[in-house]
């Protein structure tokens, strides 16, 4: 099976949320511990990527390394995952790294067991391998190779700021889904409410 890091990325707003969505409990566990624990239990090391350390050591298990997102010169405004998961990806060392938004409340560890397995046959030109909703690429909740560095980087050279922008450039594999409820995104109170109702 094929070994990988897995990033978290956690320097969201939560604007639609009105709340630091990293930090709400679900069963008494903040969102960023559970997919925090869920990656340790797939990947051969976990980063998370956030401007807050200090706010969120406390809730990540101490095996998790935490990487300091720092703001781009010259810009003030919120930069967005895809520079995050840039600034992660200069620490992962495995071929492949599983990219996760910590606002996936139903993704279960055998989901990411049998994605990885389609990891080892992906062709080589793939720079990702990516579930698909009816919207299009899910990128933060699917692999990438270390290699895409280069190519990711000059895109945000140019200003590219959009994972969906930036995807379409390039060759990226399809992850069956068992169930679309998997990749349910927990964005707004009453997402939050339909997971509490269970
Ligand atoms: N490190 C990092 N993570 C980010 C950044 N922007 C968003 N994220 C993370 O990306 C994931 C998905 O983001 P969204 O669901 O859009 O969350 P959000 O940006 O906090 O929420 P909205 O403000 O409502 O869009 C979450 O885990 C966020 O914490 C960023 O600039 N840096
Ligand atoms: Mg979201």
């Amino acid at each position: 099976m094929t070994q990988f890091a897995a990033i978290i990325l956690a320097g969201g707003q939560s604007s639609r949320m009105g709340r630091d969505k990293a930090a709400i409990e679900i069963q008494g566990q903040p969102f960023l511990k559970k997919i925090c624990l869920l990656a340790t239990q797939c990947a051969s090391q976990v980063y998370v990527i956030t401007p807050w350390i200090e706010k969120y050591q406390a809730i990540a298990p101490s095996d998790c390394q935490m990487i300091r997102e720092v703001a781009l010169p010259g810009e003030t405004e919120p930069h967005g995952p895809l520079i995050g998961f840039a600034q992660a990806l200069t620490y992962v060392k495995t071929e492949w790294v599983l990219l996760l938004a910590c606002d996936l409340p139903n993704l279960t560890e055998s989901e990411i067991q049998k994605w990885s397995s389609y990891l080892e046959t992906t062709p080589p030109e793939a720079i990702a391998a990516l579930p698909k909703s009816p919207k299009g690429w899910e990128p933060l909740c699917g692999f990438y190779r270390r290699r895409c560095l280069p190519m990711l980087n000059e895109f945000i050279d140019r200003g590219g700021r959009s994972f969906q922008g930036w995807l379409a450039q390039h060759p990226v594999r399809e992850l069956p889904v068992s169930d679309a409820n998997i990749l349910f995104n927990c964005n707004t109170p009453a997402d939050l409410e339909q997971i509490q109702k269970g």
